[in-house]
């Protein structure tokens, strides 16, 4: 059995991948997340996952298939975590009344037999009409400070959302089914 070797610290990305694999490792990414103005969002989150997997490949001593990922928020321009409480507002009123679209790009490196492969998911985000007075009563809860588009769609943040088109767990961080796809068809790796 192969080792499966997450590189990540996000708390959503360990604990979807976790209940598939018993003996996940874990590897905490040292990379800049850098974002090139000239890029699609779908190639941004693929170069910044492949940078995450790549930092842990070569910072790893432990050999298996490590997976990293990178997930940004799209409407007009690309936006990732916030700055500030500030900016959050800013953003959450950008996307309010509004269907924007999320991407996460997967990274996957074979360690042992050297194969590496790159892909990304979308889904599409309706937002509700928000009030700036529900924008704020949403800011208080903190939920915003470390999530892509300043909100999380598993927390407090379903109430922002009318609807979705797409992979749920994609938002989140992590597209499950697309990864199970990727490893099953290119890594030989079922997670179930
Ligand atoms: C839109 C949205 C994003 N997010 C999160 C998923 C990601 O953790 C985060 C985007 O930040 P990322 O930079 O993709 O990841 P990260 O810094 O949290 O973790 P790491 O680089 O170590 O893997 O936003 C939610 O949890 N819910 C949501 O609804």
């Amino acid at each position: 059995m192969r080792n499966i070797i997450l590189a990540s610290k996000s708390p959503r990305r360990i604990e979807m991948l976790k209940r598939y694999c018993e003996d996940l490792k874990i590897v905490s990414p040292n990379t800049e997340e850098y974002v090139d103005e000239n890029d699609s969002p779908q190639t941004t989150v693929m170069k910044i996952a492949f940078e995450k997997g790549l930092d842990v490949y070569k910072s790893c001593a432990d050999k298996g298939i490590i997976i990293a990922a990178d997930t940004v928020v799209y409407l007009d321009k690309i936006m990732g975590k916030p700055e500030n409480e500030h900016d959050a507002f800013n953003i959450l009123k950008l996307l309010s009344g509004r269907t924007h679209k999320v991407y996460t790009g997967i990274c996957i490196i074979d360690s042992i037999n050297l194969r590496k492969v790159v892909d990304y998911e979308e889904t599409s985000v309706e937002f509700n009409e928000l009030s700036d007075d529900l924008i704020k009563s949403y800011l208080k809860t903190g939920e915003y400070a470390d999530k892509a588009g300043g909100y999380g769609i598993q927390g407090y943040g379903e109430l922002l959302v009318k609807g979705i088109d797409g992979c749920y767990n994609n938002v989140k961080g992590l597209p499950l089914t697309r990864l199970n796809n990727l490893l099953t068809k290119h890594f030989s790796h079922k997670l179930l």
